[in-house]
């Protein structure tokens, strides 16, 4: 099977970040009520479910989801198992072999534990720092932020940034196997959008 699907489902009651808007799916056209076609209207917040932030989101100066460049979001990617990691720190991205890596995955135990938002793995600010110093131009999580819940100065985020860093949230990477494979993760292009929901998917090289 060449593609692996690393995307949530968007579904009614899916969590969401608390107090963001809440995802539904309205039917606003019915084959069953005499419509000629069967059409829905979808109401979320451009960071439910897997999704992209756009440098826009923590940095008003930042660029928006639809300037973000195709092969910034394509490409070989490494998918890194660091479920036993509460917090991702510098010591744990020295000891990665990133020569040549240019897009990075984090396997954390986020997804394993469902979509929970109290507490998931986040990234120290130095780790964020030392992956951009190494040349990383993306990271991904399974994890709902790179920041805690509660963080209202963003030190990952803005790290991640100073270092022209993509960010990739909510991934589904709990039947991922670490290794090398490509990434296709296109953001919707959304004109001054702050993020943008994608259809992840990882193909085998
Ligand atoms: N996925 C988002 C979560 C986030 O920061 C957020 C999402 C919706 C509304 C507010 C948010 N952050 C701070 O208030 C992020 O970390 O980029
Ligand atoms: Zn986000
Ligand atoms: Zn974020």
């Amino acid at each position: 099977m060449p593609y692996i699907d690393i995307t949530k489902t968007l579904k009614e009651k899916m969590d969401v970040w608390p107090g963001d808007s809440p995802y539904t799916y309205q039917s606003t056209m019915s084959i069953s009520k005499g419509d000629t076609v069967n059409v829905g209207k979808i109401e979320m917040s451009s960071h439910t479910g897997t999704h992209l932030d756009a440098p826009y989101h923590y940095d008003q100066k930042g660029m928006t989801i639809d300037e973000i460049p195709l092969e910034g979001v394509c490409g070989e990617c490494l998918v890194v198992d660091a479920r036993d990691h509460p917090i991702i720190k510098e010591d744990d991205i020295l000891r990665l072999d990133l020569k040549g890596i240019k897009k990075i995955l984090f396997k954390t135990t986020a997804d394993i534990h469902g979509h929970k938002y109290e507490d998931y793995p986040v990234f120290s600010e130095k780790a964020a720092t030392v992956l951009g110093e190494k040349g990383v131009q993306l990271i991904g999580t399974d994890a709902p932020s790179v920041d805690p819940l509660t963080s209202k100065t963003l030190p990952a985020h803005h790290a991640f940034r100073k270092g022209d860093v993509l960010i990739l949230e909510g991934l589904a990477l709990h039947h991922v196997d670490p290794g090398t494979y490509e990434l296709i993760a296109l953001p919707l292009k959304i004109q001054q959008g702050d993020g943008s929901p994608v259809r992840a998917v990882l193909k085998e090289m």
